[in-house]
């Protein structure tokens, strides 16, 4: 990276979080911003488990995006997990950036999470995504029924998938970024330690392939990450949890053929990140009810003090 100005007159920098029901395209903004797949993202709704920082260091700032799992009504001890760290990453954020459907009807779930944003005291910026999804009748209706939501200080109709606007959706949240110095080294793009990225990676590659089969109920841990110099090469052991017999069944498919399909899009994905060889290793192991357990939650990596 070129020598930067990191502090100096003018210079701003800040925590951003991105909010929004499930789906909403929180994730999908999230890799566009960072110009990389750092978030995985998939059509099973609540697919964002952790609070996961991203640092986007550019001339002149510096933003911090917190992408919050979507807010919603829990209805197991996970979705407690999820919403607790999803209010709690709108308190101390300078901007709050709501990001609603262009191509559905507003819905309780949007007023829900514009009324948790209308207390919080960061600025707030609006975002219509997926326009490339709607009509731009559909849009101008969706512009003027966001505009009730909340008392907003920006809105950006915006598709994170084709780009359209996701610039100018940056220019606008560091318009409304206090000035202050960078925070965290200019190369540094996320604070996740690399295995949870690992696991995720993997965990999104299963939810992609079996779509609502198995929503919730799997967790990907790490038995063994281990980089091998010589052979410039990751040997990766993931054991994948479930919580019944006929999910372990599902995952490893006839004669072992969609485990394999999926170990071999997540090792894909994974030299890319790693940016050498990698061996992967996956076994299925059933556990009961990991889900309803809030400390097997915190074991297995997910929500807060993980
Ligand atoms: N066509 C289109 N699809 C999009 C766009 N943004 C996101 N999507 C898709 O919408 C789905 C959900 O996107 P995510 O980014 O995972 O949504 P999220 O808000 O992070 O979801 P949770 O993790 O459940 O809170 C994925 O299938 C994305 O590919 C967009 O701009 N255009």
């Amino acid at each position: 990276m070129p020598d930067m100005i990191l502090a100096a007159d003018g210079f701003k920098s800040g925590f951003v979080t991105l909010v929004g029901r499930p789906n909403a395209g929180k994730s999908t903004l999230l890799n566009a911003l960072m110009g990389k797949k750092i978030a995985i993202t998939s059509n099973t709704a609540q697919t964002t488990r952790h609070r996961f920082r991203a640092v986007l260091t550019r001339e002149g700032f510096q933003m911090i995006i917190v992408d919050t799992p979507g807010l919603h009504k829990p209805h197991d001890a996970l979705g407690e997990e999820l919403n607790t760290s999803a209010l709690k990453a709108l308190e101390d954020v300078d901007v709050a950036a709501m990001l609603i459907d262009s191509s559905k009807p507003i819905g309780r779930g949007d007023e829900w999470v514009a009324a948790q944003l209308r207390g919080c005291r960061s600025r707030k910026i609006c975002v219509l995504s997926k326009v490339d999804l709607a009509t731009p009748d559909q849009i101008a209706a969706q512009r003027e029924a966001a505009e009730g939501l909340a008392e907003w200080d920006a809105m950006v109709a915006l598709s994170a998938e084709t780009g359209y606007n996701v610039d100018a959706f940056a220019e606008e949240v560091v318009y409304l970024l206090p000035e202050g110095p960078a925070w965290f080294p200019p190369d540094m793009e996320t604070d996740q330690p690399i295995e949870v990225v690992v696991a995720e990676f993997i965990r999104e590659k299963i939810l992609r392939t079996f779509h609502d089969e198995v929503p919730h109920a799997i967790g990907v841990a790490l038995n063994e990450m281990e980089y091998d110099r010589k052979k410039d090469l990751y040997r990766i052991f993931a054991v994948i949890y479930v919580e019944r017999d006929s999910q372990k069944g599902i995952i490893i498919g006839k004669r072992g053929a969609a485990i394999k399909r999926i170990g071999i899009e997540a090792r894909a994905d994974l030299e890319q990140l790693l940016g050498c060889r990698v061996f992967l290793d996956l076994s299925v192991k059933v556990k009961k009810n990991w889900r309803r357990d809030a400390s097997q939650i915190r074991r297995f990596g997910y929500g807060e003090g993980a």
